[in-house]
């Protein structure tokens, strides 16, 4: 019998950070597409966004994360590069393209304890959907690295000292069981794929925490001139995580013109007897979070015509930034762009 395409083509080499949530990102792609009869082989690259420690910045670049592994790519060491979406800058870069956003993971944040914290109540936070922060005495230290957290952090809890904190996920676990934080937030979908659900933690609901654009989701490049990849790894597209996407990452790059203030939003899908909307919520916030601008729209899609669903992603994205900035949105303070 005739041996199938795939299985006499070249393994497709897959570019990764080797932070263990970068490997697992990259080893789920590489059994995903194993499953569709590929052949693959993973490649760990060292990304300055791993090693480098220092707190945020106003030095601090854009795609410190995604630029290494995009340059494995351009040399020809890699043909797939795997991403956290929410790293990736929306900079349009036609060396690239964006070949599959893979079914999307909780866009949740959690707020995570430390080991033996007596603010960690499990039974409260088992019963579900109150503020994590209830937890949390007056003064309590929190860490994260991230402007959006922290604004939201001010906005609900002005008595919190929040703390810059940098490193991967396991880093940041030891600085908070080694006493430097009360807790840290961080996003729910890395600690599902580090199976590290045993730790003390609690989600935010989407009221108090909205994620960052593609907060959840993967990202997954190929070289445009890369045909072969770009079959490969479109099968691994879900029509609905790339919709919901498109939209956040819409609004990113529609107020980056004149805004670099904290952003946050998610987008879904919302199918009743009526057909399927997308939805769209946004806020854009002071850098110290006593300013916020919010905005929801929603449109409908047509899930036959990936065409017009993109469009439409675009045009809500589009919206909801156009009425973020016509109420003031680039007059909120300047701030640092950051990597969540
Ligand atoms: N900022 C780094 C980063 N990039 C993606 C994730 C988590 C996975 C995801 O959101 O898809 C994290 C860690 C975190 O924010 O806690």
């Amino acid at each position: 019998m005739a041996p199938t395409s795939s299985s006499d083509a070249p393994r497709l080499r897959i570019a990764t950070r080797e932070s263990p949530l970068a490997m697992w990102q990259a080893e789920h792609v590489a059994e995903s597409l194993k499953n569709r009869g590929f052949q693959t082989v993973i490649v760990p690259l060292v990304s300055k966004g791993d090693t480098d420690m220092r707190p945020i910045d106003g030095t601090r670049q854009v795609g410190l994360f995604t630029k290494r592994i995009q340059q494995a790519l351009v040399d020809d060491e890699a043909d797939v590069a795997v991403h956290s979406l929410k790293d990736l800058p929306t900079e349009p870069d036609n060396r690239f393209a964006l070949a599959a956003v893979p079914p999307r993971e909780s866009v949740l944040d959690a707020l995570v304890f430390a080991d033996n914290s007596p603010h960690w109540n499990a039974s409260s936070s088992a019963s579900g959907s109150g503020s994590p922060l209830a937890c949390l005495p007056q003064g309590s230290r929190v860490g994260t690295g991230s402007t959006r957290r922290l604004a939201q952090l001010k906005q609900l809890r002005p008595d919190l000292e929040v703390l810059p904190i940098r490193g991967n996920v396991q880093t940041r676990l030891a600085k908070l069981n080694a006493g430097e934080f009360d807790a840290i937030v961080l996003a729910h979908a890395g600690i599902l794929r580090l199976e590290m659900t045993r730790l003390p933690h609690q989600l935010f609901p989407l009221d108090e925490m909205l994620p960052a654009p593609g907060q959840g989701a993967l990202g997954i490049e190929v070289r445009s001139d890369n045909p072969n990849a770009l079959r490969a790894v479109s099968r691994l597209n879900d029509a609905a995580a790339r919709l919901a996407a498109t939209a956040e990452r819409k609004v990113l790059s529609e107020l980056h013109g004149g805004c670099l203030a904290p952003i946050a939003c998610h987008a879904h899908l919302d199918t009743s007897d009526q057909g399927t909307e997308l939805c769209l919520n946004a806020i854009v916030m002071s850098a110290d979070g006593n300013e916020r601008l919010q905005e929801q729209a929603r449109v409908a899609v047509t899930p036959d015509d990936a065409d017009l669903e993109v469009a439409a992603a675009h045009q809500l994205g589009t919206l909801v930034a156009d009425r973020l900035r016509a109420n003031g949105a680039d007059h909120l303070i300047r701030t640092v762009r950051d990597d969540s």
